[in-house]
């Protein structure tokens, strides 16, 4: 459906999004119900196949990302059936029993996929495999993986000592060690605790700062022996652990709500439902610095949902203030930094985001990417070498802007162009089906 502000045009695969705003002013309305969350859906699909039993799926998210973990894992042997949000299941193959695949597993355009993997991979004896991904991934520094599991005693080669796929894997019997990460990072985390599954002892993370812990609240519910210290950000699972097939009820992803809390926030007259968004503590640093810039969300029938917290989310408009975002409340947004970069360009004063410098190597540069292309449309952002410093109340005005194919500045510069005057085009805006397929639809739902 074409509303004459959304509207799509494709040619070779690729999508340019054309955002138009009346010159008579646009507010959202309306009530949402978001995708599954991408975390714990590779998580459902990769415990499910290392389990022994059949693990039922509901919400899982159907975007680009666990569509990549769902098709390695069926290489190595495990049964899934076809993916669906109502119920898609998975017989798994058993701990330690993947079949050693005949060709190349390709992570496409997932960290999450490619990383916790490669724990999984490297802690399979006597078989080999080879893995990649596509020419984002291939960039991305897969030695903050690599650095530990060798501790571990995995065999890994890769280009410049195994920092970046594609990449050869010997699997070995691993050895457990506490490993001090020298980042926040649930990829980092996840992936030395999978490996250490199969490993004979207590392999723990510590980290500088709490990640998000959905790996641990899964594999505990898969029956693994998972111990956590909050205060010490530690994680430690006791190998060698039985995995047991469960129902898992996967959660309204709250980093794709981000697109539409932002969107609601900024746009006056607004007033958006989001219904159903997992509200995990380790997640919700986007309801946090929202709260600290003033806007009007209320948490509504807040519930657990298969071991996550779950609510639904009111947001209305309001003026932002600006403010600064930093220290451990960055792990706990990571991925929402991009649509508050463009929350701050609406509000009263200058915003800083430092402590981020994690931004640098995901898709894309988010730090440079975002400064420039908000600046394509008036925006007053400089890049500091871990973060932005934002000045608000600049008037956005539409412009040519790029996804430089990464989902979150996809749909990040298409709520922008809301706030902005004029027609803005968005290039290769398909990049949003990584995270979030239905974003256009939903996109053009709320600004009838
Ligand atoms: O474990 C996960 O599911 C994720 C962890 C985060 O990455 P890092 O662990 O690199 O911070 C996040 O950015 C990514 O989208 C998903
Ligand atoms: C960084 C992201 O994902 P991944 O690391 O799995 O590619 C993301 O979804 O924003």
């Amino acid at each position: 459906m074409l509303t004459g502000i959304i509207e799509t045009k494709t040619s070779e695969s690729q999508q340019t999004l054309s955002v138009e705003p009346p010159t008579s002013g646009l507010s959202l309305h309306g009530t949402i119900e978001i995708p599954g969350d991408k975390s714990i859906s590779h998580r459902a699909l990769m415990l499910g196949a290392l389990a022994t039993g059949t693990t039922t799926i509901e919400g899982l998210l159907l975007g680009a990302d666990p569509r990549s973990t769902a098709s390695c894992f069926s290489q190595m042997g495990a049964k899934i059936s076809e993916l669906n949000q109502q119920r898609v299941e998975v017989q798994g193959i058993g701990l330690g029993q993947l079949l050693e695949p005949t060709e190349v597993l390709d992570a496409g355009n997932s960290g999450t996929t490619l990383r916790l993997m490669l724990g999984i991979l490297a802690s399979h004896p006597d078989r080999f495999f080879t893995v990649t991904g596509d020419h984002s991934l291939v960039r991305r520094p897969m030695d903050r993986v690599v650095k530990p599991l060798q501790e571990m005693g995995a065999m890994i080669w890769g280009r410049e000592g195994g920092s970046f796929a594609p990449l050869a894997i010997q699997g070995q019997r691993l050895k457990p060690i506490h490993y001090n990460s020298p980042i926040a990072s649930a990829q980092v985390k996840s992936c030395v605790l999978l490996a250490g599954l199969m490993a004979e002892g207590e392999t723990t993370v510590t980290e500088p700062a709490l990640s998000r812990d959905h790996s641990e609240r899964m594999l505990r519910a898969f029956g693994a022996r998972v111990l956590v210290d909050p205060e010490t950000h530690s994680a430690t699972v006791i190998g060698p652990a039985t995995l047991q097939g469960q129902p898992v009820v996967v959660p309204g992803d709250v980093s794709s709500a981000a697109f539409w809390l932002v969107a609601g926030a900024i746009i006056p007259g607004s007033e958006l439902l989001i219904k159903n968004v997992g509200v995990n503590p380790t997640r919700t640093g986007i309801l946090d610095a929202l709260e600290m810039m003033e806007a009007d969300i209320q948490l509504e029938n807040q519930r657990e949902v298969a071991g996550e917290p779950v609510a639904d989310l009111r947001v209305k408009y309001s003026q932002l203030k600006a403010c600064t975002l930093e220290g451990s409340l960055i792990p706990r947004l990571i991925d929402e930094i991009p649509i508050l970069a463009v929350a701050a360009t609406s509000a009263q004063g200058t915003t800083i985001i430092r402590d981020a410098e994690e931004l640098r190597v995901k898709e894309s540069d988010r730090i440079k990417v975002m400064a420039a292309e908000l600046n394509r449309m008036g925006a007053k952002i400089s890049e500091l070498p871990d973060g932005m410093e934002i000045v608000g109340g600049t008037a956005l005005t539409g412009a040519e802007v790029d996804s430089y194919t990464d989902h979150r500045i996809a749909m990040s510069l298409a709520i922008a162009a809301l706030k902005a005057s004029g027609k803005t085009l968005i290039g290769r805006a398909e990049a949003a089906s990584i995270s979030y397929p239905q974003f256009t639809t939903t996109l053009q739902q709320i600004c009838k």
